[in-house]
């Protein structure tokens, strides 16, 4: 684990002695854009829509790398955007393309380590070494790091190449989603991140409390209706779902939030279920990865590095969220 300073890479665990023990997450630094879509920002460069220009970089292991995996599939951009993931395993020199341990290896550049395209797309970057990347192969940078905006392109930026209608943003709900999203953001997404972390127990208790709150909130809305604006399918889903499926597996017992399982909420379960049970989305949720990387990569919380064997959850089960179509 650890972040480019002036192109040189540093091994360096999160700093929380300046935030008084709580976790703060770096802004994404790469904001531009592909297609014609949405305003964004007055700085950010539009890059064309082309087919197989663009690679994306994930790791199956990451909630935010795969949100845009799902998004690609659901798009059916499969054949318009190529991927290379890394391992699950992130030690000392962050994320890796090594094969042996699970990664696809990199299929542009041959690169051992993830920071190695960092830097070609500035040999002088600073900053963390995230995935997922959206890399331009042809002018040899990265459009965007940022997830929330990848899965924003990849919902309209390539609808010229694509046969899916779907809309994950629809202009009538944006206001909705948009609020939905920021609360799901910080309590939940990052919540448990905050949670797992925070090197003070006040800094812990403080994003405990404010992520079961969010969870008993999301419990009660998904009683009356299917998804979280109602009865469509948005992208506030997809971001939820990626923090949900690792919960009972990796966040209750790695991050220590433990008030409750997923399970434990029949309503959340079963919303959980039915989003998981939709054709392509049991390809792009790697429960080894996940597991693998969250116990065995961070050592200041699990010195020992063993892999929990449980939970056995069976995602596959039915539901009963059809009764609300
Ligand atoms: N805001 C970013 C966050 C991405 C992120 O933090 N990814 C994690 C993996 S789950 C990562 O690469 N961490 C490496 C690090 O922080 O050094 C996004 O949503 O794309």
């Amino acid at each position: 684990m650890g972040l480019l300073v002036d192109g040189k890479w540093q091994d360096k665990w999160y700093d929380t002695d300046s935030t008084d023990g709580e976790f703060v997450r770096e802004d994404s630094r790469i904001r531009n854009w592909i297609g014609t879509e949405y305003t964004i920002p007055h700085n950010a460069i539009r890059f064309p829509a082309r087919k197989d220009r663009y690679h994306l970089y994930v790791s199956y292991a990451c909630p935010w790398a795969h949100r845009t995996l799902i998004v690609r599939m659901q798009k059916q951009l499969e054949k318009i955007v190529s991927i290379s993931a890394v391992s699950p395993i992130m030690l000392e020199h962050g994320w890796t393309f090594n094969k042996s341990e699970g990664s696809t290896g990199d299929s542009l550049y041959g690169y051992e380590y993830l920071h190695q395209l960092y830097n070609r797309h500035d040999d002088e970057y600073t900053g963390r070494v995230t995935v997922p990347v959206l890399w331009d192969k042809q002018t040899e940078q990265i459009v965007n790091n940022e997830s929330a905006d990848i899965i924003r392109i990849f919902n309209c930026g390539f609808d010229e190449f694509t046969n899916s209608r779907v809309d994950l943003y629809p202009e009538v709900l944006r206001e909705t989603i948009d609020e939905i999203n920021e609360r799901i953001y910080t309590t939940v997404n990052n919540g448990v991140y905050r949670a797992g972390f925070a090197t003070t127990q006040r800094a812990y208790e403080c994003a405990f409390v404010k992520l079961f709150d969010t969870l008993d909130w999301l419990e009660e809305s998904l009683s009356t209706q299917r998804f979280l604006t109602g009865n469509r399918l948005t992208e506030a889903d997809w971001r939820l779902f990626t923090t949900l499926i690792r919960f009972d597996t990796v966040y209750y017992s790695h991050f220590k939030t433990n008030r409750r399982r997923i399970e434990d909420y029949p309503h959340l379960s079963n919303y959980l279920r039915d989003l998981y049970q939709i054709d392509f989305v049991a390809s792009t949720t790697n429960l080894l990865h996940i597991k693998q990387h969250y116990y065995f990569s961070h050592k200041t919380i699990n010195p020992t590095q063993i892999i929990p064997l449980g939970p056995d959850i069976d995602y596959d089960k039915p539901h009963n969220r059809e009764k609300f179509a």
